[in-house]
């Protein structure tokens, strides 16, 4: 990677479309060297805001900026900040090798960085066949490989994991870690939940255009929880006086706080029995419901 990381900032940034107001009062902030989910509902916001990051939309207000400027007014901006929004967007007749040639002209970036980004996203073997017959996969791939062209501090991905096979999200994983590991700033957007939670460590979360929650993913998904089945119920919320305990049903408790050891040793000392222990840990998908209800929207 070529220069000093990128922050990106967005602060206050509002867009209307007439009526509709599709992102309102927007602020949260994008470090480089982590992946950084943009998490949202379908309509919630996401592409809107990118596209204001990219200059490709004027916001009605506020600021959205890399490295301190607004897209338009960065150095070489194609070459700070690789973003692609739409991964089914190839000429059906081009092939792989076609269609980066395309962006690198545009670009001014040399034959050679298409040769090479063919080979990083394995797609050296597909290179000279017509993307119309490409698996989502190898799109996803030269999706990615078009955004890499100027070898960018920036990536912005407009669902990158879409329709990829578990296989498949587990390359980008370790793909977009690469890339964060070498100090870029990675946000990628996504609403399928359960990939996110694989290849994400910070998260903005919005809904109807608005912050719902930000920060790192291990902070957000909360304390450990442990459910615990015993026939000595009313005695284990005894021995663990001072920890918040549910009742899920007679004889199985929720212990918040503690991880599974902390509790089995607790009920060891009481000389409580214990039928089941389970660790519990809160998915991404179970916060997403919660902070997108309809219940977490009245304060
Ligand atoms: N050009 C436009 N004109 C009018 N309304 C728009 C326009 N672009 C987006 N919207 C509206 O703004 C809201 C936010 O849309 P946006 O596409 O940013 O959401 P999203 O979170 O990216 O959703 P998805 O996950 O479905 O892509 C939606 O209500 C959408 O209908």
């Amino acid at each position: 990677m070529n220069g000093r990381p990128l922050t990106i900032e967005v602060s206050r940034l509002s867009k209307r479309y007439g009526p509709v107001a599709a992102v309102r009062d927007l602020s949260f902030t994008v470090e480089p060297g982590v992946v950084t989910g943009f998490l949202g509902p379908n309509g919630a916001g996401k592409t809107t805001t990118m596209r204001m990051l990219t200059g490709l939309v004027s916001p009605t207000s506020g600021t959205a900026t890399i490295g301190g400027r607004p897209y338009r007014r960065l150095r070489q901006p194609s070459r700070a900040v690789g973003a692609v929004f739409d991964a089914s967007a190839f000429h059906p007749g081009h092939t792989a090798r076609d269609h980066l040639r395309v962006y690198a002209a545009m670009g001014g970036y040399p034959d050679g960085r298409v040769t090479e980004l063919l080979e990083l996203l394995d797609l050296a073997g597909a290179a000279d066949r017509r993307t119309h017959g490409f698996s989502t996969g190898m799109r996803q791939r030269l999706t990615l490989a078009t955004a890499l062209l100027g070898d960018p501090r920036v990536l912005l991905l407009d669902e990158p994991s879409n329709g990829l096979d578990p296989e498949g999200v587990r390359w980008l994983r370790g793909f977009l870690r690469r890339l964060a590991d070498e100090g870029r700033t990675v946000l990628i957007s996504s609403h399928v939940l359960h990939e996110m939670q694989q290849l994400v460590d910070d998260v903005v979360v919005i809904r109807r255009g608005e912050l719902v929650a930000a920060g790192p993913w291990s902070q957000l998904a909360g304390p450990p929880a442990v459910l615990v089945r015993s026939p000595d119920a009313d005695r284990l919320i005894t021995a663990l006086h001072g920890h918040r305990v549910e009742t899920v049903e007679p004889g199985r408790l929720r212990v918040h706080g503690l991880d599974a050891p902390a509790v089995a040793g607790l009920a060891a000392r009481h000389q409580v029995r214990v039928h089941e222990l389970v660790a519990e840990n809160t998915s991404l998908e179970e916060l997403f419901l919660d902070l997108t209800s309809d219940k977490a929207a009245t304060p």
